[in-house]
């Protein structure tokens, strides 16, 4: 019975404590919202904040210098270290590397990616990322890259965006671009086209099943680890979601590998590998050996991640683009007089208008938009804070592209001119700095290929559509680990003559 009331007590100082801090948070300048308060630390700060994460944590980050702890509720295990600065960037993910790795806490999160590059540390990282770089440079895979994107773009999507206009319906150009994302990266990845973008639109399990792994994902790092495991184990809140998205994972990769592996051994002699499936069968373990291609489960964990990071990135890249074109009719104006390009990809790469455009859409909408780290050994950031070892880092991506001291008084506004220098070039900027497609070792392997497909669309959408956003849709990102639009991107098109 004195339990009992003890129980009761503390639920009732617990309730106590939010609704104080609600009331004082509603009040109160976002500074204060980093209050640490008693049992709660400073979860009440991010939870009245959730809505408007990525705004609030870029105001938070220059209120602070661009660097503060973070303090989560008593012995839940989800302090942090939030910081932006170019400095403390450039030594965590280049200069100082190996004391920086995923740590055992992000692998626990994203449990449902496995053994992949994205949650891999250490050797089996380096064997994933020099077979990966093997993959991404080889020839085959360049070629498969360019010919599936444009008859992708040739054979569906222009087809689609026809109709569309010929019919006069509202499309979301959101979903229209996971679904070519979908498409391209699953023929890159896996050898098979999934026909998600046709005129008929069908349902595609995988694109829910990513979507709210997503989200779901990003909750999992406010949690302590036993509160979203007993959930998971269970079925319940956002971890139902990810308990369905793998077993959606889990059976497309079952039908995929268990086909090809029947197709390898109907074909009697192994050729060398194309797509990532095919390569990674395929895998020479004599040089990388902790690469296992008899396993399916390996093989599932190492393309998955692949096909991950192929579709949602590069759509959600192109989604914002199209937002702020829209936004900024301007900028639409000067691009295509650089469009002459027959999508060759050198051809592409000369177009300096439109990849300054580019960039400076992912510096304002960055598709990845945090980044984590964490420590091996203590260590003192060059800011000037320290970090104790297992310490978890966070950088918002985000945050650091509309930082006024790193980008200058107008860093909140579009203004692609930022990216072209005096003689008419492309000016670059460090990687510290512009973190989209991350910094050093861990850089993004897709980089060229993601520039070369946002181009070709880009370039075919400008060049023969004319489009027009439906008029008071709110657009605002979903609190997810990708920065997608919450209810997607209606437009309407029509044909230039
Ligand atoms: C606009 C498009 C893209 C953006 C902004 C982007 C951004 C990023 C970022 C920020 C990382 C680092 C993630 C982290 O360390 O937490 C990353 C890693 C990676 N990306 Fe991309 N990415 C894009 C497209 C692609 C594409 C199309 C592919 C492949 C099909 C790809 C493959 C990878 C891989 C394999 C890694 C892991 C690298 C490693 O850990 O060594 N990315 N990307």
């Amino acid at each position: 019975m004195a339990m009992i009331g003890l129980f009761g007590v503390l639920i009732a100082f617990i309730f106590f404590l939010v609704f104080q801090c609600f009331f004082v948070c509603k009040k109160s300048h976002n500074v204060a919202l980093l209050e640490n308060w008693p049992f709660l630390g400073m979860l009440p700060g991010i939870l009245f904040n959730l809505p408007r994460i990525f705004d609030w944590l870029s105001e938070v980050h220059e209120a602070n210098d661009m660097t503060f702890a973070f303090k989560g509720p008593w012995f839940s295990g989800t302090d942090m270290l939030f910081t932006v600065d170019p400095r403390n960037v450039n030594h965590m993910l280049s200069s100082k590397f190996p004391n920086y790795h995923r740590g055992p806490e992000f692998r626990k999160i994203f449990d449902i990616l496995g053994d992949g590059i994205v949650t891999a540390d250490m050797e089996l990282w380096e064997d994933l990322r020099k077979s990966g770089h093997a993959l991404f440079h080889h020839q085959n895979f360049l070629e498969l890259s360019l010919s599936c994107t444009t008859s992708k773009l040739k054979d569906h999507l222009v087809p689609f965006l026809d109709k569309a206009a010929e019919e006069n319906i509202v499309i979301d150009l959101q979903d229209v671009f996971k679904r070519f994302m979908f498409d391209t990266a699953s023929i890159l990845m896996t050898g098979y086209d999934q026909m998600s973008l046709s005129i008929e639109m069908p349902k595609v399990e995988f694109s829910e099943a990513a979507d709210f792994f997503e989200e779901a994902t990003f909750y999992r790092h406010l949690k302590p680890v036993i509160l979203w495991r007993l959930q998971y184990l269970i079925g319940v809140g956002t971890e139902r979601k990810i308990r369905t998205a793998s077993e959606i994972f889990n059976s497309l990769f079952a039908k995929i590998i268990s086909s090809r592996r029947k197709e390898e051994i109907s074909r009697g002699e192994k050729e060398p590998g194309i797509d990532a499936v095919t390569y990674y069968l395929n895998a020479d373990t004599t040089k990388y050996k902790l690469l296992k291609p008899s396993n399916d489960k390996f093989i599932r964990d190492v393309v998955l991640s692949l096909l991950l990071a192929g579709r949602d990135t590069t759509s959600s890249a192109l989604t914002w683009f199209f937002w702020l074109l829209s936004k900024h009719p301007q900028v639409m104006t000067k691009i295509p007089p650089d469009i002459n390009a027959k999508f060759d990809a050198t051809d592409l790469e000369k177009l300096v208008y439109l990849h300054a455009a580019l960039s400076e859409s992912m510096r304002l909408y960055p598709p990845v938009p945090f980044n984590h780290k964490s420590s091996s050994k203590s260590d003192v950031l060059p800011s000037g804070h320290k970090v104790v070892a297992g310490s978890k880092i966070v950088i918002s991506i985000y945050a650091l592209g509309r930082m006024r001291c790193v980008w200058g008084e107008d860093a909140s506004d579009f203004k692609p001119e930022r990216w072209i220098s005096e003689n008419g070039g492309l000016r670059s900027e460090p990687s510290s700095k512009f973190l989209v497609f991350s910094a050093g070792p861990r850089t993004c392997l897709g980089k060229r290929l993601a520039l070369l497909q946002m181009k070709m669309v880009a370039a075919e959408i400008i060049q023969n559509y004319d489009f027009k956003v439906v008029e008071g849709q709110k657009i605002e990102p979903v609190t997810s680990i990708i920065l997608r639009i919450k209810h997607g991107l209606k437009v309407t098109v029509s044909k230039n003559i």
